[in-house]
């Protein structure tokens, strides 16, 4: 694809408004078990960030991606991007590291607070989501761009879910107080795609201390700002437990055999 179609068009000659990708990946991956930061971590033998920059990289609105890095690792990571460059079909995606914080709310703020003035669109992605489809990575920028000030895509639940009682000691049986209508719950994924002064808001609304949000949408639901669901991709799951990763390693397998890649 031709670099001028690859990302927007600048129209009376005035540069246009872009779209920049925050990617989260200062987490340790503490219920991956032991060993190097989750998004370090090799998948088919790259580290499961790279793939993560790479699948969002490869949608032609995104011009610039924000790696958010461990603490501790930002040099590190800016090598391990350096040693696996972008492939041709991310054309001229610029890539930025800098230092996350201690929560997930914490790193994508921090993530925001390093973009250009001229973004207006942000896709908010886990690293630890590495083999999202560009097609989902598209839908959602699609429609922040037609007007939704926030996009997520989602898949319905499979299981029945429960809801229990706060406050239950560990180990102890959980009296279950409700179970939800499966038919109107949906299972979100990342990327989430906002409109950037809706998303900058939601991030200085909310409060900084205890565990974060979850996710950004749900900060943008407290705003009172509508969220909306496109569909999502059973590929662009979350490595989070060991046995994600055995998923992760086979679906990569499968892809090298039919894509060729
Ligand atoms: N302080 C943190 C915590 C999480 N993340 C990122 O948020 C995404 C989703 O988080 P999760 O899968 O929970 O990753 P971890 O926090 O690493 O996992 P765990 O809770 O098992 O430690 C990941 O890409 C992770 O790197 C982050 O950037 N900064
Ligand atoms: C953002 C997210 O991936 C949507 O499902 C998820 O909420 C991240 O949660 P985690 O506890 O940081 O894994």
């Amino acid at each position: 694809m031709p670099d001028e179609t690859r990302h927007a068009e600048a129209i009376d000659g005035a540069p246009s408004p872009r779209t920049a990708a925050v990617i989260p990946a200062a987490g340790r991956g503490v219920r991956l078990g032991r060993g190097a930061p989750k998004a370090l971590r090799p998948l088919g033998g790259t580290p499961m960030l790279v793939h993560a920059v790479r699948a969002v990289a490869r949608a032609r609105t995104v011009s610039l991606v924000v790696v958010v890095a461990p603490p501790d690792g930002a040099a590190a990571v800016r090598t391990l991007l350096d040693e696996h460059p972008l492939p041709q079909a991310a054309g001229d995606t610029d890539v930025m590291v800098v230092t996350g914080g201690g929560t997930r709310q914490e790193s994508v703020a921090r993530g925001l607070a390093a973009l250009p003035g001229d973004i207006d669109t942000v896709l908010v992605h886990d690293a630890a989501r590495p083999l999202v489809p560009v097609e989902t990575v598209e839908a959602v920028a699609a429609a922040v761009r037609a007007g939704a000030p926030a996009v997520v895509p989602a898949l319905p639940v499979a299981d029945t879910v429960k809801q229990i009682a706060p406050g239950t000691p560990a180990g102890e049986p959980e009296p279950v107080v409700a179970t939800p209508e499966r038919s109107l719950l949906r299972a979100v994924q990342t990327p989430q795609g906002f409109d950037r002064t809706v998303l900058a808001k939601a991030h200085a609304d909310a409060p900084r201390e205890g565990e974060g949000a979850t996710d950004d949408a749900g900060m943008v639901e407290r705003l009172g700002v509508p969220v909306v669901l496109v569909p999502g991709h059973e590929e662009a799951f979350k490595v989070t437990r060991p046995l994600d990763l055995v998923l992760a390693e086979a679906v990569l397998a499968r892809r090298r055999v039919t894509d060729g890649f």
